[in-house]
């Protein structure tokens, strides 16, 4: 087995990680774990199969019951209940090497003590602060993962009871091994359970294990992985796994050298910083993926058009409030609604954006109804010559309306910068800052600095000559 290059190393600013003990070349497998050390949801079936049959003497009808929760729901019991008895464990190395808080990953803030499936009625102090913090698409994602959770946890319950055994009992325990699986779980790809699949078949009659089986099987993406989940996210690493089926090892095999001494990283995905938050905790000082999403603003803008239409409609105006309804429809119908983006990279409103402006500003702009406007933006899409005069009022009306909405963006986000500066700085004048763990608000700040960053940008590009004071639909 060739020797590990990596060591268990602190450093200034991801903490603690894995360090190169030499020097590691591109091509170069990074760390394996040995099969028999991958905690996978089958092998947790298994396990608590084997439990169940013990409890009913071995008469239960449980091995031709279908295994009710996901791979998620399995590995989070398996770390809750193991972790339970954590110095008896056989596990008890690998369970005291896992963080004992996730506070800066705002689920575990947002969480509580007890369990709730409403995330809005978990309102202490800290979690009403740190919703009124985060970005809007921030928010949505954690409100899911929250629903993700509970799910997770009633499911599970329920499972349990039937079963005959303990129920889960500390809301607080489980969310902390919920979160422990999510951020550090690996995905095994196809390659490791297609490898197994034989001897596993073989194990199908063998007797019940007292303790996690050493094979994984095909039914396995998933898996907890002791060494190998000490390994933090670069976006610049690049990796290949393998199942190596002669040495029964899960490999990971670096495409990116690392010099003896400096941190050897992995790549977790291609993930913008608000992501990374919500799913690990932490931010990227220089993330290579920032976009502005737009999604909201383009949902409120309708709202407010609906409003002004039935409050103050023009005479002249043939477009009604259901026409705005009947655009939005429009763009569901062609799959191009949402998703909308203004990226770093070129300071342009993304295709879907633009694509969708130019409908929702159509109708108003030259006066039409939906019906007029949606025939006309049809022509467009499949890059038909206009027919109708005009067509630079609506690039305009599409620049401005962009202009206005990062004016918002950008005072927003310079508001949400002072405020966070203010809980989490020298002065401490508000109660909230005080609970929020320091690290998280720093995190907070990065993602609010990057919106700020491209929204001012995009004002420049769009007004490169003057300071914009007032632009708009
Ligand atoms: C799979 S674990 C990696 C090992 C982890 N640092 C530890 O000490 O157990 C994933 C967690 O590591 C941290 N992490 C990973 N990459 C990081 C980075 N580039 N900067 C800061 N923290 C990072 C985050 O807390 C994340 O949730």
């Amino acid at each position: 087995m060739p020797k590990a290059k990596t060591t268990l190393a602190y450093f200034p600013d991801t903490f603690r990680g894995m360090m190169a003990t030499k020097d590691i070349e591109a091509g170069d497998p990074l760390v394996s774990v040995p099969e028999n050390l991958l905690i996978t949801a089958s092998k947790v079936r298994k396990l608590v199969e084997s439990r169940i049959a013990a409890l009913s003497n071995g008469f239960s009808g449980s091995r031709d019951r279908r295994w009710p929760l996901t791979e998620h729901q399995s590995l989070a019991y398996w770390l809750y209940s193991e972790s339970a008895k954590e110095s008896e464990s056989r596990w008890c190395s690998y369970i005291r090497s896992i963080p004992r808080s996730f506070d800066t990953i705002p689920l575990c803030v947002l969480a509580g003590n007890a369990p709730c499936n409403d995330i809005g009625t978990a309102g202490s102090e800290s979690s009403r602060w740190l919703m009124a913090h985060m970005p809007h698409s921030m928010k949505l994602r954690v409100i899911e993962q929250h629903e993700r959770l509970y799910r997770d946890w009633t499911a599970t319950n329920a499972f349990l009871k039937e079963a005959g055994l303990d129920p889960l009992d500390r809301w607080s325990h489980y969310v902390w091994a919920w979160l422990a699986v999510n951020t550090r779980c690996i995905h095994l790809g196809q390659h490791a359970g297609a490898a197994k699949a034989e001897s596993v078949s073989t194990k199908k009659h063998a007797a019940p294990p007292d303790d996690l089986v050493e094979s994984i099987d095909r039914t396995d993406s998933m898996a907890l992985a002791p060494v190998l989940d000490l390994l933090n996210h670069s976006a610049a690493a690049d990796i290949a796994t393998r199942f190596d089926p002669i040495t029964r090892q899960f490999v990971i095999q670096t495409n990116c050298a690392f010099s003896k001494g400096q941190e050897a990283f992995i790549r977790y995905g291609p993930h913008d910083n608000r992501f990374m938050i919500i799913e690990y905790g932490f931010v990227l000082a220089r993330n290579p993926y920032q976009v502005l999403e737009l999604d909201h603003a383009v949902s409120l803008w309708t709202e407010a058009a609906k409003t002004r239409l039935r409050t103050a409609r023009p005479s002249s105006l043939m477009m009604r409030p259901d026409d705005v309804d009947v655009m939005v429809s429009t763009l569901k119908q062609y799959r191009m609604w949402g998703d909308f983006t203004i990226s770093l990279d070129d300071l342009e409103p993304s295709y879907r954006l633009h694509a969708a402006l130019r409908l929702l500003l159509l109708a108003e702009q030259k006066g039409m109804t939906s019906k007029q406007a949606v025939l006309q933006w049809e022509r467009w899409r499949r890059g038909e010559p206009s027919t109708s005069p005009g067509d630079a009022d609506i690039e305009a009306a599409i620049q401005s309306w962009v202009c206005a909405i990062c004016q918002n963006t950008a005072a927003l986000s310079r508001q949400m910068l002072e405020d966070i500066q203010d809980c989490t700085g020298q002065s401490r004048s508000h109660d909230a800052g005080d609970h929020i763990n320091g690290f998280l608000a720093h995190c907070l700040s990065t993602v609010w600095r990057e919106i700020n960053d491209i929204s001012e940008r995009c004002l420049a590009r769009i007004m490169p000559d003057q300071r914009v004071m007032s632009c708009g639909p």
